[in-house]
């Protein structure tokens, strides 16, 4: 029997112990146990969805000064207990610590974002055509929202729905993802505490199949917002469109990082380095094919060789470790497959391939790096998300612009060139959401919109003020004398 701590699900403004629970792991030492975890039945996501329904009324016509202050709160105990949940952040899906802290920062900046949105919340009042008339278009609250989280991000993204859809008036029902849910709990128990009424903030932790599943399906919930994989992401949308429900889907990546001939060098390979392979390459954002002409072509794959070298690969929580471990057994065994598919497909390998031995048991793979591909294999087409990367050949700019838009995604993009030309072209031409130049494919803002194209992305965009689009419902109203 383990002796770890339990922690339960949170609902209707009650702790509610689980139907079961299950164990947190952490990748960097298997055996350390974070805790146990409730994992929550269908009647316990019922009685979640109807605590969100009945809190909804009063919460989204409540006063927004109660708002702010509520929000503005979470995100203040938030950045003061950053290194503590940067620890737990690290702990639980194997970060490093300074990457861990820096996306806890970015938690609590996003809550006093949104604390300061409640205020700017705007509308229009225009003349009719019709004389003696006026009209006023407002937006009002969804209702109750369902929000389904991945594991690669485990605060920032909850924080990222959680702050505008209750800036914005909405009830909600979190799901984290089932590996990591110590962040999502931690972050609930903090808005347990901020003054926000019973029901407006539920939590249900367990498996996406049962707990996710009953979200999306039940016809008490407006609107659905989740990231993570493309499959489960588009049956989501089917469920969703099928019975009306309001959806925003932010799924994978193929991202392209393009390297002319003018780059500087030096500067290339470090935005390679930290866009294919900080974070362990698990972001959606991340680079795992580099484009480049054939001017610099050998240079770049030589240096990226040698810099790699230097690439430490170790336990999250130890200081000097640049890469942490992959965060699952089977994340890891989806890695070495792609690496197993690369060499098969005749590519070269040129750094990493295998596993790294450390202190601890964990899922520690080198960073890999292919040269020699080709924009067919589907080391270049699939989205790996591990710390594996590869390199096409081109003859020239147009020949890479084409090829960097040639992917089924369309989320992040970047192009390192000293050339204005070259830069503000592919900022024009560019399919994605996002686009980077001389910067690493990763690592946005936090109060801009945050999205992409084609199969990355569906409904509107996450972040900053474009949020409102998906967390309000416009209503115009007609007003004679
Ligand atoms: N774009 C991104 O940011 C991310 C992309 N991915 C991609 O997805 C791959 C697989 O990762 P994985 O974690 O399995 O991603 P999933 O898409 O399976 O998981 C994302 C979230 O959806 C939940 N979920 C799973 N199935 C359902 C369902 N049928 N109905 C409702 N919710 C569901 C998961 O729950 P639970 O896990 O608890 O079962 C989790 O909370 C990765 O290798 C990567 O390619 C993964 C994470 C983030
Ligand atoms: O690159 C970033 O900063 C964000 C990445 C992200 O949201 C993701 O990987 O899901």
């Amino acid at each position: 029997m383990s002796q770890a701590k339990r922690f339960d699900n949170y609902i209707g403004g009650q702790w509610v112990a689980g139907a079961d629970y299950s164990s947190n792991i952490n990748p960097s030492d298997l055996s350390d146990v974070i805790g146990e975890f409730a994992k929550a039945d269908l009647a316990q996501v019922d009685a979640a969805i109807d605590a969100a329904r009945a809190a909804f009324p009063a919460w989204s016509t409540s006063g927004i000064q109660a708002r702010h202050d509520a929000l503005d709160k979470v995100g203040s105990e938030i950045l003061a207990r950053r290194e503590e949940l940067g620890t737990l952040l690290a702990r639980e899906e194997g970060k490093t610590l300074p990457e861990a802290i820096g996306e806890v920062t970015r938690a609590g900046n996003i809550f006093k974002f949104f604390a300061g949105e409640c205020l700017r919340l705007s509308g229009d009042y225009l003349p009719s055509v019709r004389p003696g008339v006026n009209v006023e278009v407002t937006r009002e609250a969804l209702g109750v929202v369902g929000l389904i989280t991945p594991w690669n991000f485990p605060i920032a993204i909850p924080a990222w729905k959680i702050a505008p859809a209750l800036a914005y008036g909405n009830c909600v029902v979190l799901k984290p993802a089932d590996l990591v849910p110590g962040c999502a709990w931690a972050l609930a128990e903090i808005i347990s505490r901020a003054g926000f009424p019973s029901g407006v903030f539920n939590l249900v932790m367990g498996s996406g199949r049962v707990v996710g599943d009953a979200l999306v399906n039940s016809s008490k919930v407006d609107g659905i917002s989740f990231t993570g994989s493309v499959g489960v992401g588009r049956q989501i949308a089917v469920s969703c469109v099928s019975r009306q429900a309001k959806v925003q889907l932010e799924m994978g990546g193929k991202n392209p990082q393009i390297i002319l001939d003018d780059a500087d060098l030096k500067q290339a390979v470090e935005l390679s380095v930290q866009s294919a392979f900080y974070s362990t390459g698990q972001r959606c954002t991340a680079s795992s094919r580099f484009i480049v002409t054939a001017g610099i072509h050998d240079r770049f794959v030589a240096a990226m060789a040698e810099r790699m070298q230097s690439i430490k690969v170790g336990h999250a929580l130890h200081a000097g470790t640049d890469i942490g471990p992959v965060v699952s057994q089977a994340q890891l065994d989806q890695d070495l497959k792609y690496i197993d598919i690369g060499q098969g497909e005749g590519a070269r390998l040129v750094s990493g391939g295998g596993l790294v031995t450390c202190d601890t048991e964990g899922y520690f793979l080198a960073p890999t790096l292919f040269a020699d591909s080709e924009a067919a294999m589907r080391i270049s087409r699939e989205e790996i998300f591990g710390p594996v990367a590869n390199v096409v050949r081109v003859a020239d700019y147009e020949a890479a612009l084409a090829m960097a838009n040639d992917t089924d995604f369309g989320l992040s993009a970047g192009i390192a060139t000293t050339s204005l030309k070259y830069a503000n072209h592919f900022k024009r031409h560019s399919q994605a959401g996002m686009v980077m130049v001389n910067l690493p494919t990763a690592g946005v803002d936090y109060h801009v919109p945050f999205g992409g194209r084609k199969g990355s992305s569906y409904g509107s965009r996450e972040q900053g003020r474009y949020a409102q689009e998906f967390y309000t419902v416009v209503k115009t109203s007609y007003i004679g004398s």
